[in-house]
């Protein structure tokens, strides 16, 4: 995909950024498991947060593609912060940016301008893959909504302020209406507790944690009717969930392409039996297959950026944001792999930068849509058959009968 001058010089700016502060701070993070503020500020300095807020809300109107450059610049150097980068452009501020009302975008705008990284929360610990079976609940009482459930695996519980939640809705009654989104802002919200931090294997400065919410009440402002109404609630938010998905793929496509990049200056360098390992075929084709997956996964990652899903759809094809996140994450983990075994014992030392990159990029086949679920939702497109996942859903074909009653 051809990339515009202002694209070019958008890259160029965030390459010069990662490549000064991320490559010292990476490692640090890393290290103190602490959230990078310091970066944020610097990250708000150079106007990476809120890229995407149109501007009418004090942002650049930017695409995501034009996000998904930045990632993958940050994300060589440092996978913390190019996952804020993710979170202050994508996911829940998009959400928001898309379905909400004026007041709700001034007041995200705001925030996210200011350096907070929303928190999407959509995973409870009886519902992941399985994210329409969640039981958080919201009750409505009077013009308010009342919230009571839980969350995990969050990211940036405990140092987000706005938290977009999915729950499930039901009037005064009982009835349940569908699912919807509800606004809350740590810090003003009561009944919004985190509980636990999880301990993570990777992405080590940025917290994951299990959010409380007990009788959260949610005034009418801060609900985020989606634009077919709870009743089809989840299909809009989920939709709007595909640009995190791209999001996330390219932070793996950007861990690859740096430790691409150590590996090609490693080799180089390296010498064994008296020349560069560069020189051995072994590792040029393994070099060759490297760069080929990461062009591959770049080419994807793109495209899907600068798709437009069904109907006018504000966010990426959902079918092209899936395939571009299997193919990304999963190429991801074996160039990383393969880049550390070219580093020897050095790659397995937490002295050089390969032992962070494997520990950090191994998430991404799971986080944001596994890469199983993923498939599924590619194969239905390519079947066109619902293919629901639960034992009662599955319908037999009959010999002859008509498949799309599946
Ligand atoms: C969608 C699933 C939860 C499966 O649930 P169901 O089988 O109950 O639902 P479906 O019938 O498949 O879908 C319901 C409805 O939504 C539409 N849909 C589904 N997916 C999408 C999509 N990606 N884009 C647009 N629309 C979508 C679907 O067509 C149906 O609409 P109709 O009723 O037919 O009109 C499951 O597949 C799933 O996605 N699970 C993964 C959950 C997930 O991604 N969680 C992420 C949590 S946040 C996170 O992990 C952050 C990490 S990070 O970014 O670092
Ligand atoms: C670092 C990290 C950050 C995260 N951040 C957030 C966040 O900010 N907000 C949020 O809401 N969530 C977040 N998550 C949660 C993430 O979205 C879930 O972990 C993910 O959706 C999978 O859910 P699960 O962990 O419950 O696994 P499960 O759903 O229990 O899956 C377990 C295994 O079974 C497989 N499986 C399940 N169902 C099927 C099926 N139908 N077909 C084939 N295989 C299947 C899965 O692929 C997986 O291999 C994060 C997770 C991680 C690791």
């Amino acid at each position: 995909m051809e990339l515009s001058s202002r694209q070019l010089a958008l890259k160029e700016r965030a390459a010069a950024f990662s490549n000064g502060l991320l490559r010292k701070r990476g490692a640090e993070i890393d290290q103190s498991r602490e959230y990078p503020w310091d970066v944020v500020e610097a990250l708000k300095a150079e106007r990476f947060m809120g890229m995407t807020i149109p501007e009418q809300y004090g942002g650049q109107g930017g695409s995501f593609l034009d996000t998904v450059l930045v990632i993958e610049e940050m994300a060589r150097a440092c996978t913390v912060s190019a996952r804020i980068v993710v979170e202050a452009n994508m996911g829940a501020i998009s959400t928001v940016m898309a379905y909400g009302t004026d007041a709700q975008r001034r007041r995200a705008a705001e925030l996210v301008l200011a350096g907070d990284k929303p928190a999407i929360c959509i995973t409870e610990p009886d519902a992941g893959s399985d994210a329409s079976g969640m039981k958080t609940r919201a009750d409505k009482r009077g013009n308010r909504y009342v919230l009571n459930g839980r969350k995990h695996w969050i990211t940036g519980a405990g140092v987000s302020r706005l938290h977009l939640i999915f729950a499930r809705v039901f009037d005064e009654g009982g009835e349940e209406l569908g699912i919807g989104g509800f606004l809350a802002v740590r810090g003003e919200a009561e009944g919004l507790r985190m509980s636990k931090r999880e301990t993570t294997m990777g992405l080590c400065g940025m917290p994951e944690g299990e959010l409380v919410f007990e009788d959260l009440e949610i005034t009418p402002d801060m609900v985020l009717l989606p634009p077919s109404g709870f009743r089809r609630g989840f299909a809009d938010l989920i939709n709007a969930y595909n640009s995190q998905r791209v999001g996330a793929g390219t932070v793996a496509m950007g861990i690859a392409a740096g430790a691409l990049e150590h590996a090609i200056g490693w080799v180089k360098t390296r010498e064994q039996f008296g020349r560069p390992i560069g020189e051995f075929q072994g590792l040029q084709w393994m070099l060759a297959d490297m760069q080929t997956q990461l062009t591959a996964s770049r080419l994807m990652l793109h495209a899907a950026a600068a798709s437009r899903g069904p109907g006018g759809s504000a966010f990426p094809d959902p079918t092209l944001a899936a395939q571009a996140k299997i193919f990304a994450s999963e190429a991801a983990i074996k160039i990383v792999n393969d880049a550390l075994q070219m580093f020897g014992a050095r790659g397995y030392s937490r002295d050089f930068p390969l032992e962070r990159m494997a520990r950090d990029v191994r998430m991404f086949t799971i986080g944001g849509g596994t890469a199983q679920v993923l498939r599924t939702l590619v194969a239905s497109k390519v079947l066109g058959w619902k293919l629901p996942q639960t034992r009662d859903g599955y319908v037999m074909p009959a010999p002859d009968g008509d498949r799309d009653q599946r």
